[in-house]
């Protein structure tokens, strides 16, 4: 099952560039770069990679990042992703990255932006990966923030196609960030936003009022909701499910409990996703592999899944 799994063709909607960070790169560039980790070895980064929510995650997250320096790092990473998706037959990609992460930092704007762009035209022109890069605005930190960070972007407003919403959810509705959403929209962008990760389904009811979103990431809080699903059924708006990373944040016990199924076979738009795959042990066939190990997954219901997947594509 892995390799017709592995070998049927895919599209990946939900994966924030920095946590395809895999340890082997995280130790390279910390060389290369001069930099201090707090772990001393892969397998010690590895063993931290216990995760009870999304907070404990982001904050190990984080640390990671502050390998990334120079555009080379940026390229090196992104196209470290691509290698992957070639390796597992992933056609399109239309991944996220945080400027905030890294701009805060020290780190000029146009460093990530050319250094993952390049990356992106490099994998279209030799692997044949179609792509649309998401920017992703953190919620932790003021919709000012955002709106300095959506200013900073707009001289490279061809490089990507649509404005997100990440980081930890609880305590940060979407309605923050309504001004800054208007204004990306009226700039002719897209929008999505991570919704009932951790939060509850009026977060993704926001999500859809109040930003305006063309789709919505995770969102499986919504199946709590049968007015909200009803309405996600209607009018056909997709969620990017990621089920390895919601049993590792804990938001359930065990994959014999996702929902993505049940979801599936009432006509919602699901997609199967790896999220921050080099944090929760796995890219995308392993995600679709664990649908089919835990819940039984057939082979149907792979090819629905990964139709979905072309067809909620934005870019
Ligand atoms: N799963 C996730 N939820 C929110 N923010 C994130 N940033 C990276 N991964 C994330
Ligand atoms: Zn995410």
């Amino acid at each position: 099952m892995y390799n017709w799994l592995n070998d049927l063709p895919k599209a990946e909607l939900h994966l924030h560039l920095e946590g395809s960070l895999e340890p082997d790169l995280m130790f390279e560039l910390a060389q290369r770069n001069n930099i201090q980790l707090p772990w001393n070895s892969v397998d010690e980064v590895r063993s931290a990679y216990n995760f009870n929510n999304l907070q404990e995650f982001l904050d190990i997250y984080y640390q990671g990042a502050n390998v990334l320096q120079t555009e080379q790092d940026f390229y090196d990473l992104t196209m470290a992703y691509l290698k992957k998706c070639e390796e597992q037959n992933v056609l399109h990609v239309e991944p996220f990255f945080d400027p905030q992460t890294h701009t805060d930092r020290g780190i000029p704007f146009e460093v990530p932006m050319r250094g993952i762009s390049e990356a992106l035209a490099d994998a279209r022109d030799l692997m044949g990966i179609s792509s649309g890069l998401i920017l992703c605005f953190l919620r932790h930190l003021s919709e000012e923030q955002a709106f300095a960070t959506l200013e900073q972007a707009m001289p490279f407003r061809d490089q990507f196609f649509a404005v997100g919403l990440d980081s930890s959810e609880m305590g940060h509705p979407p309605v923050k960030f309504a001004n800054v959403f208007a204004k990306a929209r009226s700039e002719g962008l897209l929008a999505v936003a991570h919704a009932g990760e951790e939060g509850p389904p009026e977060y993704v009811w926001q999500a859809l009022d109040v930003l305006k979103v063309d789709r919505i990431d995770h969102g499986v809080r919504a199946w709590e909701d049968q007015k909200l699903v009803q309405r996600l059924i209607d009018e056909q708006i997709a969620l990017t499910v990621c089920p390895l990373s919601n049993t590792k944040l804990k938001v359930y016990e065990h994959m014999s409990e996702h929902p993505i199924l049940q979801m599936l076979e009432q006509g919602l738009l699901v997609t199967v996703n790896s999220d921050d795959p080099s944090y929760f042990g796995g890219y995308v066939t392993e995600n679709y592999m664990a649908l089919h190990e835990h819940l039984g997954m057939t082979k149907e219901q792979a090819e629905q899944l990964a139709a979905n997947s072309f067809k909620a594509r934005l870019a």
